[in-house]
């Protein structure tokens, strides 16, 4: 499923994230890159201990949890926590790759399965030329996004995928991963389908519609069945 969750952050927040970032202490991207990926990867990252990445994390965590379709689109476990890149210049595209399939957290914290890609964007598009994120489905025509800053995309970890390069001013964003508590992307799509009509259902005929409440038990039975908390 790759699913456009709009306005993660409001305006006042990316003004404060790119604030910060306009101070922080960049450098390669390759540092978190895996064998494959550094190969193809050529941008910049901040180092992910840094006081700008920590503060800028806390931000975007918090935008994640108040969302009212995150939740329901990816099911989460676990989010690897929010890395932050620039795109442009010399440093300026992130060819074909997978991401790895599990990330490692810092001091031993425990690990993530990737089964989610996730990019929030940071710069408003009529800032930079190029650097569309670019996902491969086998089977189906390539996606291209490029969305205004506050916005997320998200997309199956699976997927070959690409950042192509920005050819003029930059491209700030924020990436990372979730494992999700239903690992299989088509049961997660079949339960975020049945919870976005439920949801239109609780809006038109009422929560206290019989057939609401039954089928909003389906969900959570479904869920039950599925879900690996
Ligand atoms: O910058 C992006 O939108 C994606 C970055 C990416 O693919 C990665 O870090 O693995
Ligand atoms: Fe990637």
């Amino acid at each position: 499923m790759l699913l456009h969750v709009p306005e993660i952050l409001t305006p006042d927040e990316v003004r404060q994230a790119r604030n910060v970032l306009a101070r922080a202490p960049w450098g390669s991207g390759r540092i978190t890159a895996g064998e494959q990926s550094a190969q193809a990867k050529n941008n910049e990252q901040l180092p992910e201990t840094s006081q700008e990445t920590r503060e800028l994390q806390a931000l975007v965590l918090a935008g994640l949890e108040r969302h009212p379709v995150f939740f329901s689109a990816t099911l989460p476990k676990q989010i690897s926590p929010p890395l932050f890149n620039r795109y442009g210049g010399a440093a300026n595209h992130f060819g074909n790759h997978v991401d790895s399939a599990v990330r490692y957290l810092r001091n031993g914290a425990g690990r993530v399965r990737t089964d989610i890609s996730c990019t929030l964007f940071l710069s408003e598009p009529e800032e930079y030329d190029g650097g569309e994120l670019v996902i491969e489905n086998p089977g189906s025509q390539q996606q291209r996004v490029k969305l205004p800053a506050g916005h997320m995309v998200i997309y199956p970890g699976t997927s070959v995928h690409r950042v192509e390069p920005v050819t003029s001013g930059h491209r700030l964003a924020s990436f990372f991963w979730i494992q999700s508590m239903v690992r299989s992307n088509e049961q997660r799509q079949l339960l975020f389908d049945m919870d976005s009509h439920l949801i239109r259902l609780r809006s038109t005929i009422g929560e206290t519609d019989s057939a609401v409440i039954g089928l909003t038990g389906t969900y959570h039975n479904l869920l039950r069945t599925w879900l690996d908390v």
